[in-house]
């Protein structure tokens, strides 16, 4: 938990009008031991859902949830819990249940927090630009350093090096792993079942057109041109000068049927006249066969404004989209929501999804975080999406 929760924590209360003190104390305790009557009743006396004690930073829902009574989280719930609220450790009551066993709590909550995400969605309306933000899902990480903000990120110092797991790295100015080598069995398996069914991705077909979003160690990229046969041709946005001049000092621009657009993929791809641009490059016009993005301190709703741009630039019901599902990652409730709306918002723009679990091992897990700032990753699984335009 960041220090700034800390405080919000022993804030809490002095954050509330003095005659409601007793009834969120009352509340707490009630989560624990009480019917689902009494909790009833005290919600509608006024007590606040969203507290949370100082000692362990629980809220009512955590308490309710270590009971293991729908009833109780439903009511608590219905009368303004947060889903998503995290105790000192980081936990949401969706993790007790996790640890508990309790899959009928656990999944009360993750609808909840479905509902609410969505809902938020809704009222905010559709959002255009990075900072527009309207959910607290990031991508890779979770403050306000360079990694929170695409803008400052991008003028940010970057170096490359290698981490004591022996893999080579980008980390920002703030110690933050922007891409690291662990990822690179995950990146193996998102190229091969993007590329699997694919007609002209077979051996012996003509190749399809790639168009990856953010180049970082280059990785996906290595995968898509090792694939038999070779990409067709292959687009590469990436926004980051140090890491442009990386990669043309790797000679990446010179590879067969390689383009590399310069700046930022919204100046690229939410700007019509641009996109017809991109799309201008590749055979045919036509569009791309497969479509990957993975850039660094962008939130949930980025990742919504490019599923947007989807329909226009998929090569027909073959193509595939797949995305870093590093949404909400550092935790297994909020991983499953962010996971669910991305789903449900894919198929606001006619794409139906797979998902695919793909273990990681605790050793990748533990070992490659050293003289990194901030863990993004602390889940044994990681969904990886492959989508799809439904056309009928
Ligand atoms: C996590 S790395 C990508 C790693 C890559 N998938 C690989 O396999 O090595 C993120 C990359 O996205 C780039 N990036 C960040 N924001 C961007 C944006 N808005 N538009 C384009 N590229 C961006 C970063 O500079 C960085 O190179």
């Amino acid at each position: 938990m960041s220090p700034n929760a800390f405080d919000a924590l022993s804030m809490a209360e002095a954050a509330l009008p003095p005659d409601l003190i007793p009834l969120a104390h009352r509340l707490l305790s009630a989560s624990q031991v009480a019917p689902p009557s009494e909790l009833k009743r005290l919600l509608d006396q006024g007590a606040p859902a969203w507290f949370q004690d100082e000692d362990l930073g629980w809220s009512c829902l955590h308490y309710a949830a270590e009971r293991r009574e729908p009833e109780c989280l439903r009511i608590l719930l219905a009368g303004g819990a947060v889903w998503n609220a995290v105790d000192r450790w980081g936990r949401t009551a969706g993790e007790i249940c996790l640890s508990l066993g309790d899959r009928v709590g656990w999944e009360m909550i993750r609808n909840e927090g479905v509902r609410s995400e969505m809902l938020h969605h809704l009222l905010a309306g559709p959002s255009s630009s990075a900072t527009d933000s309207s959910t607290n899902i990031k991508l890779r990480a979770e403050d306000n350093s360079s990694a929170g903000d695409n803008l400052a990120f991008l003028q940010s110092k970057l170096a490359w090096e290698v981490g004591d797991d022996g893999r080579e790295r980008v980390i920002d100015a703030d110690g933050n792993g922007v891409m690291m080598g662990w990822e690179e069995p995950l990146m193996r398996e998102h190229v091969r079942l993007m590329t699997s069914s694919h007609p002209d991705a077979q051996p012996g077909g003509a190749g399809i057109s790639v168009l990856n979003v953010g180049y970082g160690l280059g990785i996906i990229d290595r995968l898509f041109q090792a694939t038999e046969p070779r990409p067709l041709h292959h687009t590469i946005i990436e926004a980051h000068p140090q890491v442009l001049e990386h990669l043309r000092a790797e000679g990446v621009h010179e590879w067969p049927g390689v383009r590399i657009l310069e700046g930022r993929w919204q100046d690229w791809l939410l700007d019509p006249e641009k996109v017809g641009e991109v799309l201008a490059g590749t055979p045919e016009g036509s569009g791309f066969g497969a479509v990957f993005i993975d850039t660094f301190a962008e939130g949930y709703d980025d990742l919504k404004a490019f599923f947007d741009v989807l329909p226009d630039i998929l090569d027909g019901e073959d193509a595939s989209f797949s995305f870093w599902n590093g949404l909400g990652a550092t935790n297994a409730t909020i991983y499953a929501v962010s996971s669910h709306l991305a789903e449900l918002h894919l198929e606001d723009v006619g794409m139906g999804v797979k998902w695919y679990d793909v273990p990681i091992a605790e050793s990748l897990r533990s070992e490659v975080w050293k003289g990194v700032r901030r863990r993004y990753w602390d889940l044994p699984g990681y969904r990886l999406p492959v989508a799809r335009l439904q056309l009928h």
